[in-house]
């Protein structure tokens, strides 16, 4: 019997998903040469394709074998956000097993974790993955972005859609998703980003559904903090183009199933990172095509824009033989900010900030290229 690696999603369901799963959590599937019906595309036949696709890795099998909890699989790929695992819990008890959190990101994170168990009881599993199956064919993200970068020659733009931010409050007061999606969409923006998180960002699905509802054609990211793949159905389900999945919050087996799930709905996963060793992870990954290398540390929210240029001075050569495209993201308000990232490397840069507080944010885009983008 193959044994296979609980997915992250069916560990995040497991009573204990994070702290402490215990080796018989391992998922015993038939032999794969034994299924004789062709895949079908519900989970656990994507999990049983990610075991044939031997996109498993035995160390990763030998962690789990040893009893080693998924935090501390994670810890040994470098991610320093810890998940909880017990959705039903109040933030006390969980602060009370766990310490409070030790960043912004943690805490983002742990409130996810409960926000995805709220969404499952609203809406099963079953039931999004139906909805999806029936949703309009997505619009193609990467290709709009590196048709965009080679129409005007300057890097694509992902515009953003953000109210606010931890680190920056309150972006705009008067705040229209629709209208600004609009505006942007008029000025040359090749895709939208739509921030999905009401807590911090005070952003909302409703927002992204309303936006492909009003009849924006350029593509859209679901910016959103995906820690299971209820997230990356729902997403779809609301009119999502593309979804984000934040290396420093996914194991690489995390980030391999969603990255299958992203296929099999017709999503373009935009990979985010921030250091060298989650770019080497991320590139260590079949099948990515797009990453974002994020100037703002979701931990500390210093930005630097350096490190575009860093991580591409070593990682370029690779990234362009795999035709990976990059995104600078975060810290760019100026044509020399988005010509620093050029020179680094990168054929598209998100921008939300220096748009979305400007009075008209559509025409704040010819003032961040120093030209009108052309569509
Ligand atoms: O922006 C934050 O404060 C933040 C905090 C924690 C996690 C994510 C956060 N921002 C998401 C982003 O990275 C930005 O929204 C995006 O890159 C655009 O950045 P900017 O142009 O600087 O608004």
């Amino acid at each position: 019997m193959q044994a296979l690696l609980a997915s992250p999603s069916l560990r995040a369901s497991l009573p204990s998903a994070r702290p402490s799963l215990p080796s018989r959590g391992l998922v015993a599937l038939a032999a794969p040469a034994a299924r004789a019906r062709p895949l079908r595309c519900g989970p656990r036949d994507t999990m049983e394709a990610l075991a044939r696709d031997e996109m498993l890795n035995a160390v990763e099998l030998e962690q789990w074998e040893s009893g080693k909890s998924a935090n501390d699989i994670a810890a040994c790929q470098g991610i320093r956000i810890r998940r909880h695992g017990r959705p039903a819990a109040s933030m006390d008890d969980i602060q009370a097993e766990m310490g409070a959190p030790r960043n912004i990101l943690e805490k983002i994170i742990w409130d996810k974790e409960i926000e995805v168990a709220q969404g499952l009881a609203r809406c099963p599993l079953n039931e999004v993955i139906e909805s999806a199956g029936k949703a309009p064919p997505t619009r193609d993200f990467y290709g709009a972005l590196a048709a965009a970068h080679k129409r005007n020659g300057v890097p694509a733009l992902i515009a953003e859609v953000k109210k606010a931010s931890p680190s920056r409050g309150v972006l705009r007061e008067n705040f229209d998703p629709v209208e600004i999606a609009q505006a942007y969409e008029k000025h040359g923006a090749a895709c939208l980003s739509i921030l999905t998180d009401e807590k911090y960002f005070q952003g909302s699905f409703e927002n992204l559904q309303k936006v492909r509802k009003a009849g924006v054609k350029c593509p859209l990211l679901c910016k959103e903090f995906v820690v299971d793949k209820w997230q990356i159905y729902y997403a779809r389900v609301m009119g999502a183009d593309a979804v984000l999945l934040i290396a420093a919050v996914l194991t690489d087996l995390d980030i391999k199933y969603f990255l299958r799930i992203c296929k099999e709905l017709g999503l373009t996963a935009l990979i985010e990172v921030h250091d060298e060793r989650e770019m080497e992870r991320v590139l260590a990954i079949n099948g990515v095509q797009l990453i974002g290398i994020n100037n703002r540390s979701l931990e500390t929210f210093i930005v630097d824009t350096s490190n575009t240029k860093t991580l591409l001075e070593k990682h370029g050569d690779a990234i362009r033989e795999k035709g990976i495209l990059v995104v600078g993201e975060s810290g760019l308000f100026n044509p020399d900010d988005v010509a620093y990232v050029q020179n680094a490397g990168v054929s598209a840069v998100l921008v939300g900030e220096s748009l979305v507080k400007q009075a008209d944010p559509g025409l704040a885009i010819a003032g961040l290229f120093g030209k009108e983008l052309v569509h």
